[in-house]
């Protein structure tokens, strides 16, 4: 296949790879002076009614949920002999595909890019439509500030879930699609997608494609030692019977959000914030009986496999250093809490496990808000604030950079440490304010944090 010069007006550098209908090229869009993925419409296909018709549908259900979990797309346009083209992010480091068959991964790291892939999955549901088509080849990796982030892509089957409960001709890949994708005519739901998550799972975990069903191999058993609530959620995923399995795509996610969280992963491959439980309870009680406390950075924790990740806000006036293990979802707009809004705090940048439960502390997330106020505010009325049930500890911050107030609830809700300052540099008139949640209450990371946040603007 010859190299065209350029659709429109992105340039054409190079080909990325062909599917069953299209062809996908890497392309720069010269005038923003950016990257992109072009999806072609294969010549045979396009005067074909029917397919083009779920080219465009494809695009339109991307462009409509414009998620960041899935592909963007952000123009769709016709060529001059007809063939439909759309202009999507260009996802820059392959696929879940290519990252299995490279190396067992870490289970950690396995869940942590299962989770995107349900976030992804559940963006699709909450829109009322099912993909059909969930497999690691299908799952693209994207560089971020934080590392690697997930793109559900190829919504070629992708099939509205009203239609998708009448005749439906069969469609799906042999070993990820359920035994009901398989039978012509058969009535689907989510839980089709559901069952290939659990494929995904089995392949991500154990490196090997998953049997077909019925599927009778647990996951722990080519994989010794895995949480076996893990194995139980792969396997009920996987079944058969479709009402055995998890009911959606979120309660399959948030299932394995809450293994992620457990304090009992495989020997060796703990995240360095699940270990050294007891130290920082005894920590706890030590920190909670300090008024006075000077900040002080320090690059050893005394965890060792700590590490921070800088996360820019929007307009990169404020720079936070957070630990990679919460950065999983970044978010640039999110509303801060009334007591610190009332203050005139605008939404402000958020890193964290799970961006949708930030402002529930009965539920699991953890991570770092930060955003930035005008003026040297003392913002009193964060310590009124009901969040965790009860007051906090208050004490003072007098650092060489820092001058202002922390809040902490050591144990919030029973479902980890809650921490809340507001801090200004000496003399200069803008107050940095913060909310750390941890599983565990440290307040030496806390403050660590917090110093380590930078005014850039
Ligand atoms: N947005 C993107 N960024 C980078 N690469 C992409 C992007 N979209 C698709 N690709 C790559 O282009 C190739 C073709 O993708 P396409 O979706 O057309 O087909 P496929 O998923 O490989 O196959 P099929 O559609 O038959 O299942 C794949 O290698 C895919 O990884």
């Amino acid at each position: 296949m010859s190299q065209p010069e350029a659709f429109g007006r992105y340039r054409v550098i190079r080909r990325l790879g062909s599917g069953s209908f299209a062809t996908v090229w890497l392309a720069h869009d010269d005038l923003l002076n950016y990257p992109v993925a072009i999806k072609v419409l294969a010549e045979n296909w396009a005067h074909q009614m029917d397919i083009q018709h779920r080219f465009l549908e494809e695009a339109r259900i991307l462009r409509q949920t414009d998620s960041t979990w899935l592909v963007a797309v952000h123009d769709v346009d016709v060529l001059p002999d007809g063939r439909p083209y759309m202009v999507m992010t260009y996802a820059d480091q392959g696929s879940v595909a290519d990252l299995v068959k490279r190396d067992q991964l870490p289970l950690d790291e396995a869940l942590r890019l299962l989770t995107e892939i349900g976030q992804g999955i559940t963006v699709l549901h909450n829109h009322g439509t099912i993909h059909r088509d969930i497999k690691p080849s299908n799952v693209l990796l994207q560089s971020s500030p934080v590392g690697q982030r997930v793109l559900v892509a190829d919504l070629g089957f992708a099939k509205s879930i009203d239609e998708a409960s009448g005749f439906t001709a069969a469609a799906g890949t042999p070993g990820y699609m359920s035994p009901e994708q398989s039978i012509p005519g058969g009535d689907l739901d989510v839980r089709s997608d559901v069952y290939s998550l659990g494929a995904v799972a089995y392949e991500l975990i154990t490196g090997k494609q998953a049997p077909r069903a019925p599927v009778r191999t647990p996951p722990g058993r080519i994989r010794p030692g895995l949480p076996p609530a893990l194995d139980e959620l792969i396997m009920s995923a996987l079944s058969a019977d479709r009402d055995s399995r998890p009911g959606d795509a979120k309660t399959f996610t948030d299932r394995v959000r809450a293994i992620r969280m457990e304090p009992d992963p495989l020997p060796g491959e703990q995240p360095w914030w699940r270990r050294h439980r007891l130290q920082w309870r005894r920590l706890a009680v030590l920190g909670a009986t300090l008024a006075v406390m000077v900040l002080t950075l320090t690059s050893a924790f005394g965890t060792p496999s700590m590490s921070l990740t800088p996360v820019y806000s929007a307009a990169h006036e404020l720079r936070v250093d957070v630990p990679s293990e919460w950065a999983s979802e970044l978010h640039l707009d999110m509303a801060a809490r009334p007591a610190a809004a009332e203050a005139g705090a605008g939404p402000g940048l958020l890193a964290a496990t799970d961006a949708g439960n930030w402002h529930t502390t009965h539920e699991t997330s953890y991570g770092v808000y930060t955003t930035l106020l005008p003026g040297a505010r003392e913002l009193e009325k964060v310590a009124e604030s009901d969040r965790c049930g009860h007051p906090p500890v208050e004490r003072r911050v007098d650092s060489q950079r820092w001058e202002g107030k922390v809040w902490e609830w050591s144990d919030c809700d029973d479902n980890g440490a809650l921490t809340a300052a507001a801090v200004h540099e000496p003399g200069e008139p803008k107050t940095v304010y913060l909310e750390i949640r941890q599983p565990e209450y440290r307040p030496e990371l806390a403050d660590a944090i917090i110093d380590g946040v930078r005014v850039t603007a």
